[in-house]
């Protein structure tokens, strides 16, 4: 072997190890509902779990058996609906007592096994004495009114502080958001070995909400995109940019959804967000107004940002 030959063997066993290693998914995202109305078979829930694992986590619950079914449809799952539902969910992460965020759950409850919910101090108070209190649903939790049936473990989460996601290898770290002040709602970032994810429940701008929030977010994640071990950010774009702040109700728009992540940019550093995910979530109905607003992402990204717009049943990497 001459010497070019073999120099150039070298560099394309180091080339291809770069690419590899640079390529390598930290997580596996199974989309059970995308949207942020009205169509009930469809509303906002997303499996997270290490690459090549069934380990998964299920952010928030809107739907649940019709998203499962989804998946099962499009190949995503080869198991039965019931193992997806009784033996991959191995907890929810509910980022704020909404309907749209906890109806899977509750409807799916009496069908599944036991495993945790989490949640912040106030979400699991609206959880225990508004849905599972024993009158408007049977009290399937460890905690709250009636008699506690003891299925779910309830598990507050302290804001900021790392807790461990049982029967899964990943942690998670709960931050508040501002869905019209003072009602609150949560961001989860989630850890896998070295890598993170980040999940925005449903948030106002901090222009809007008069909050730090997200900017207490962002400083918060900045290191962590430098650093590349942040893989994506799930956040919602409920509205049009035409939506008035006053018919808002603590969502944002592709204008505030760009204004938010340049203050993230200005922190993680100038380019830091080019070809980075993007996950928008929480599209609301009707057609005319999601068109608008995927044109409107299209024209506003100057980030170079990475848009995904993920579809039910679909899995994908992070
Ligand atoms: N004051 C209001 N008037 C009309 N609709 C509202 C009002 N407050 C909330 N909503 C709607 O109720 C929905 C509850 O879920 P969302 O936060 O996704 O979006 C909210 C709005 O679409």
């Amino acid at each position: 072997m001459t010497h070019c030959v073999r120099l150039l063997l070298c560099f394309l066993l180091v080339t291809t190890n770069i690419f590899s290693q640079k390529e390598k998914p930290s997580f596996s995202v199974v989309p059970l509902g995308v949207m942020g109305g009205i169509d009930e078979k469809n509303l906002s829930s997303y499996l997270i779990a290490p690459s090549n694992t069934t380990d998964y986590i299920c952010l928030d619950a809107g739907t649940v058996n019709a998203g499962i079914e989804k998946a099962i449809e499009k190949k995503t799952f080869k198991v039965s609906t019931n193992e997806v539902l009784r033996k991959y969910i191995k907890g929810y992460l509910i980022s704020h007592a909404h309907l749209d965020h906890v109806s899977g759950l509750i409807i799916n409850s009496p069908a599944d096994s036991s495993k945790t919910v989490y949640a912040t101090n106030k979400c699991m108070e609206m959880m225990e004495n508004h849905y599972f209190n024993d009158q408007t649903w049977a009290n399937f939790g460890d905690s709250g009114p009636g008699f506690p049936l003891k299925k779910y473990h309830f598990q507050t989460l302290n804001l900021g502080e790392e807790t461990a996601l049982t029967n899964t290898k990943m942690t998670v770290k709960a931050f508040s958001l501002s869905h019209v002040n003072p009602f609150e709602s949560t961001a989860f970032l989630v850890k896998s070995n070295n890598d993170y994810a980040l999940y925005l429940g449903d948030t106002g701008p901090d222009e809007v909400e008069k909050s730090n929030n997200l900017r207490d977010l962002w400083t918060v994640v900045a290191p962590l995109v430098k650093a590349k071990q942040l893989k994506g950010i799930f956040i919602e774009v409920s509205f049009p940019n035409e939506q008035p702040d006053k018919f808002l109700f603590g969502h944002l728009t592709p204008n505030y959804l760009m204004k938010e992540l340049h203050v993230l940019e200005e922190l993680s550093g100038k380019g830091s967000l080019e070809n980075f995910k993007i996950i928008i979530t929480h599209l609301k109905p009707p057609t005319k107004n999601i068109a608008k607003i995927k044109e409107q992402l299209k024209a506003q990204n100057d980030l170079g940002l990475k848009i995904i717009y993920p579809e039910q049943g679909k899995k994908f990497e992070l």
